[in-house]
């Protein structure tokens, strides 16, 4: 928090993207996929990501995480530009062929320390600690290939978190899953943000997703040139009662806002 002008709190964000466009230029030509997005988020802040198939939403966070540039505008994070990948930023995907299939499920998350040259049992034990904070311990000794499709999802989870990231930026991470499996993760991804108090940047195509763990929920407009179109503060507690009148409301203007780009012609 920082003073402003006349005394009055003010929040400072953390991430900050300011008109930015990404037009894709190939061998098909150019296509503008993203226009004249402008967002700030505030640390601690669950920003859920939503659109049409197509709108914009992943190139969004490939350019948050580094790994597209802007063609136009540009993106801050704690105020400095960001040119790359880096630690302070925590991906997680859909699938799960990101996690090292030749490694345990203990060091794949702790690949990250050990890449930053944490001593062997350190990383070991704070590997340790991640897992039991997505529900696996007891687990770490099994390989990708021995586990469950939720269960990759969390040690993905535990890897972004081990880096200790300002940042998680998750692309539909429950996409693939089972309705119950996507339930129960997206309850314990909801304690985890609580208890951690981490930034998140989460896309998705499902409105209850979305309604359930966001404090704002951010619309796109349809492509080609998707941009914000509207954001929604989810002012309800946590856990969310999906069958409340105030949960059902703010799915219907969700649901709403994205009807609308659909059917625009
Ligand atoms: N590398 C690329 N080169 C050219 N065009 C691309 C590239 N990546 C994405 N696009 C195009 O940019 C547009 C936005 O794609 P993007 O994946 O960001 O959308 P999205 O909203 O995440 O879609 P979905 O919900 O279906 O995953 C699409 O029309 C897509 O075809």
């Amino acid at each position: 928090m920082r003073t402003g002008d006349k005394g009055r709190a003010r929040r400072v964000a953390l991430v900050s993207l300011d008109g930015v466009g990404k037009t894709y230029r190939g061998r098909g030509g150019a296509w503008e996929a993203v226009r004249d997005f402008t967002l700030d988020l505030a640390e601690g802040e669950f920003f859920c990501l939503l659109g049409t198939s197509g709108c914009g939403k992943t190139t969004v966070l490939n350019m948050v995480a580094g790994f597209e540039p802007p063609t136009a505008g540009r993106i801050l994070l704690d105020g400095r530009e960001v040119k790359g990948p880096g630690a302070d930023r925590g991906v997680v995907f859909q699938g799960h062929d990101s996690l090292y299939d030749w490694l345990s499920a203990l060091d794949n998350v702790a690949f990250g320390p050990r890449l930053r040259g944490m001593g062997r049992r350190a990383r070991r034990a704070h590997a340790q600690r991640f897992l039991e904070l997505v529900g696996l311990a007891g687990q770490g000794g099994k390989h990708p290939s021995e586990l469950s499709g939720g269960m990759k999802q969390r040690i993905q989870i535990a890897r972004a978190l081990a880096n200790d990231p300002r940042i998680l930026l998750m692309d539909e991470p429950f996409g693939a899953l089972d309705a119950l499996t996507r339930a129960t993760l997206q309850g314990e991804l909801s304690r985890i943000w609580a208890g951690t108090g981490k930034t998140v940047l989460f896309i998705t195509h499902d409105i209850e997703e979305a309604c359930a763990l966001a404090t704002r929920i951010g619309v796109m407009t349809r492509g080609p040139g998707g941009t914000l179109k509207a954001v929604l503060p989810v002012d309800l507690p946590f856990p969310r009662e999906r069958t409340s009148d105030a949960f059902m409301a703010v799915f219907r203007r969700v649901h709403a806002l994205i009807h609308e780009e659909m059917a625009r012609p």
